[in-house]
């Protein structure tokens, strides 16, 4: 390839990333506790480091290699939970993850995370997650709206100022034991005028038992509480089966599903959060070019682009919109329709999937 060559392929590549940024995003999976951006991790360390549970230059290390395989990136969650342990934290990483999600262009946003009991720190499930809502008030450079009533005024009634649409999943993670499950089923219950939307299954997925938070899934099915879980990160067909068995409102992953549970899903139809960098970083799928976004988006099956853990991953959500033009070669109006698409799978009511879809028809006139 000659200069000219490789300068007009970089020119187009510069254009397509700056369009992947400016398409107004849907993001549906995304770990509060994943998104810290690095360098409030690096502060944190400083701040907590040497206090005899961590050692800094063991953390900074961690740091650099993290998102590089399974094992490191729940090593490295360990960490992060201690780094993240006090109210202030909470509020200080919700703020900056919904600024960080907004700059990307993200128009709706479900962040998800695990209340967590501190008893040190005073800190119950029910705390955890007020700090969590302290943190989507506190964001100030973008108007909120949380459960259809908007956080933030409209600065100097400025009616330009960019809006996103935040509502909250609660996680159950799988090492949990059946009653703390169903504490978190109902604390979203209980939340679920504040912008609380739905339950997820996730943690590390070589721990726990699939009829140990059975039991909490089905309450939250009973209370009308919609459901996303973690499927397939590692090869447990039993589990998988299980989990298409129970049918949930949508799943996240379905990296390693064996060819008759892969034809199930299909027939499910159930809608596919595809984490494409996760995916490779993580080793679970060996090269972008085998992901099985390509089936399912052949297959036309429902599924939306998402991050899973942008500060571990060193990821955006355009970033993930530009890696899959780029490899699964989809044009402009491909990837306008997959963003839209997404609106259709939001746990949020009907009133802002409407807002939403105007949205992506003025959009429309603007960048394609
Ligand atoms: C990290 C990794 C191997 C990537 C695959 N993706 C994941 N799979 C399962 N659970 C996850 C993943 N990413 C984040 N989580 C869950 O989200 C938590 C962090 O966010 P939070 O504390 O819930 O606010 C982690 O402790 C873990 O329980
Ligand atoms: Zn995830």
């Amino acid at each position: 390839m000659s200069a000219r060559e490789i300068e007009n392929m970089e020119a187009i590549n510069a254009e397509l990333r700056q369009w992947c940024h400016e398409l107004p995003k849907v993001e549906l999976h995304a770990h509060l506790n994943g998104s810290i951006r690095d360098s409030t991790l690096l502060e944190l360390v400083n701040k907590h480091g040497d206090n005899g549970v961590l050692i800094s230059k063991d953390v900074e290390q961690m740091i650099l290699e993290k998102g590089t395989s399974l094992r490191k990136c729940f090593e490295l969650f360990a960490v992060y939970h201690v780094l993240a342990t006090d109210h202030e934290t909470v509020k200080r990483i919700t703020k900056e993850a919904v600024e960080d999600f907004a700059a990307d262009n993200c128009i709706y946003l479900e962040l998800r995370t695990t209340p967590k009991k501190n008893e040190a720190k005073g800190m119950t499930k029910r705390s955890y997650m007020d700090a969590v809502i302290d943190g989507l008030k506190a964001v100030d450079t973008v108007d909120v709206d949380l459960c259809g009533c908007e956080l933030t005024n409209k600065k100097n009634g400025d009616w330009r100022r960019k809006k996103i649409f935040v509502r909250l999943l609660l996680s159950i993670n799988r090492s949990e034991a059946t009653s703390a499950a169903i504490e978190t089923v109902n604390l979203a219950m209980e939340m679920k005028d504040m912008g609380v939307v739905g339950i997820d299954l996730s943690g590390d997925p070589t721990v726990g038992q699939w009829d140990t938070v059975l039991p909490a899934l089905e309450h939250a099915r009973k209370l009308g509480l919609p459901v996303t879980l973690h499927c397939g990160e590692v090869r447990n067909s039993k589990e998988i089966q299980a989990m298409l068995d129970f049918n949930p409102q949508r799943l996240g992953h379905v990296c390693l599903l064996a060819e008759e549970d892969w034809e199930r899903l299909k027939s499910l139809m159930i809608p596919v959060e595809i984490c494409l960098t996760s995916n490779i970083m993580t080793q679970t799928i060996p090269l972008i070019e085998y992901h099985h976004f390509a089936d399912l988006y052949k297959s036309k099956h429902p599924l939306s682009l998402c991050t899973d853990d942008t500060g571990l991953f060193s990821t955006t959500l355009s970033n993930e919109y530009y890696k899959a033009a780029v490899t699964f070669g989809l044009g402009k109006e491909e990837m306008f329709k997959l963003a839209q698409e997404a609106v259709d799978f939001v746990f949020a009511n009907e009133d802002v999937k409407k807002h939403l879809a105007q949205n992506y028809e003025e959009a429309k006139a603007r960048i394609l």
